[in-house]
Parts: C-alpha cells; structure tokens; sequence
C-alpha cells in the first residue's frame, strides 16, 4: 500500500500565558510525531484527555500549523484546509436552516457542479449513509445519529481524499453509536477512503482500526501503534464478543492506563 499521508517530525507548541503569579511557560501540545498512514487505511488514534489528539488532527486538516516537522499529503507538504481533507467533528456542525438535502450539496458548488450534479451526488451520499427518504428534514427534524450520518455524507461527497473524524459518535447513545461504527465500517469498505478516526473508546477503537496508536500522556508523543485485523472480517458479524477482541482491547487499555496515571500524577503535582 501506497504512503497517503506522512507526518515527520511534527511538533506543535502554544504560547504561555501570563497567570495571576506566573508566567506560564510555553506549552508543548504535540512532540515529534512521526507516523505513516496507508492509502485506504483505517487508522485510529486513542490517548488520554489533552494529549494532543485534536491538536494532531487539526495539524491534518490545516487548520494550524507546526512549529517543527512536515506534514505530507501524497507526498505534497500541505499548506492549509482544503477539499482534499474532510472532517467530521463530535457536535454535527450542520446549518440548522438548510435540509439534510442543502447541507450535503452546500460547498459542492465550490467544486464547479452544476445544481443537478450536486442533487444527484448529495442524493447518492445521502443513500449511502441509509437516509433516503430524510433528504428534506431540517436538522432539528433529525435525531443525533441521523445528524451524524448528515455530516458524514457531506464530508464525504466532496469526495475528499482523507477523511478525518474527531470523536465523531461521542455524543450519541450506545446503541446509536454501534449501529453507526459498523455502519461507517460499511462505508469506508465501499469507499476505500482513507479514515484517520479520534476516539476515546478502546472499544471503538479496536473495532474500527486496522491500526491504532496509543498517544502518551502530554506533551503527546506517538507511544505504539498496534495493527488490529478484526475489522477485515464481517463488519455484521458480532466481533465484539471474539476472544481476540478481549485480548486487543487488553493491550490498549494497559498502554493507555500508564498514560492515565501519569496524566494524574502530573496533576497532584501541579496542584
Ligand atoms: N489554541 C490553544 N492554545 C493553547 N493551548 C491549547 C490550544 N489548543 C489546545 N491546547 C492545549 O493543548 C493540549 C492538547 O489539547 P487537545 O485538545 O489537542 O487534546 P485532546 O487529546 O484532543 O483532548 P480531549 O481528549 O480532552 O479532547 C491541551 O492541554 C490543551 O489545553
């Protein structure tokens, strides 16, 4: 499998701010990523709270900049957000006063379509995501995980190379967030994008991923990335309750949890 994108050497700091009594130093989000991410992957990154997830997934879409280090999209430096990258954050993001229908065409426009092409490629993603029939419902006329489904769809029919998805079922019930993790499993099968997916849920992550890195405890350093094969198999098959899944879920959690008591340690130490 080809490269699609490479992060090298990437850092990314905050400046300090100026406390009642101190001044606090510059802040080190993200240190010295490194990672490859595979053409039609699906990769997952997990890691504990403030770690630098979305630090690093905001560095992808271009909505910030590293201090240290290049981010390459097939093998291009990235210079900004662009249609190339879609993103799907946690809240729904959709514009409460269009349709389900002028949500996913809105923006098409900027990639030249007529407005019958952008119906009909709306119309298609709309289908592929199970809401035919919903395409006139305002936001408000739609449950969490139909909004959701909405958003993938538009972030999707840009036909974006990379999509990006930031804690994107967090909000949802648990029932709602299984149907929709295998469900975006189904798409991404029939799409072959490749899907960089924040979360974080072990269980969600040992689901979806075909590899999952475990982020450190601030700054964020990339600590393992661990190959999963269970989402080759049937993503209707009940993959939950397979015997490896306990053992994958295990490792993260055990990686994840040193990170955790660091996390709090440092904390105590503060205070
Ligand atoms: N614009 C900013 N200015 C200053 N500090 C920031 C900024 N954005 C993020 N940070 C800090 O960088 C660290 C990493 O934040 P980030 O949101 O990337 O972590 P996260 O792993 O996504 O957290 P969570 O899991 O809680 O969503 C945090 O300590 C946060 O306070």
């Amino acid at each position: 499998m080809t490269t699609k994108i490479s992060i090298q050497d990437v850092t990314k700091t905050f400046p300090g701010k100026k406390g009642k009594s101190a001044t606090i130093k510059q802040f080190t989000a993200v240190d010295n990523i490194n990672l490859d991410i595979k053409a039609g992957e699906f990769f997952v990154i997990v890691g504990p709270s403030g770690c630098g997830k979305s630090t690093l997934l905001d560095l992808l879409a271009g909505l910030t900049t590293a201090n240290s280090g290049v981010i390459k999209l097939d093998g291009n430096p990235l210079s900004g957000p662009e249609l190339d990258r879609g993103i799907v954050f946690q809240q729904y993001a959709l514009f409460p006063w269009l349709t389900a229908l002028g949500n996913v065409t809105f923006g098409l426009e900027l990639k030249g379509y007529s407005k019958k092409e952008r119906i009909q490629i709306a119309r298609e993603y709309i289908s592929l995501v199970g809401l035919d029939g919903f395409e006139d419902r305002f936001p408000h006329e739609l449950s969490g995980g139909m909004k959701q489904r909405i958003a993938i769809a538009r972030s999707l029919a840009y036909n974006p190379e990379v999509l990006m998805m930031d804690e994107p079922f967090a909000a949802l019930d648990a029932q709602t967030r299984e149907t929709l993790q295998s469900e975006l499993l189904g798409i991404w099968k029939k799409t072959g994008k490749t899907i960089v997916f924040i979360t974080h849920g072990i269980d969600e992550a040992v689901y979806l991923g075909q590899r999952v890195a475990v982020m450190t405890s601030s700054p964020g350093r990339i600590k393992e990335v661990i190959e999963i094969p269970l989402n080759a198999l049937d993503y209707k098959q009940d993959i939950r309750s397979l015997p490896e899944f306990g053992v994958y879920r295990h490792k993260i959690w055990s990686l994840l949890r040193e990170e955790v008591d660091k996390a709090q340690n440092n904390e105590k130490q503060i205070i």
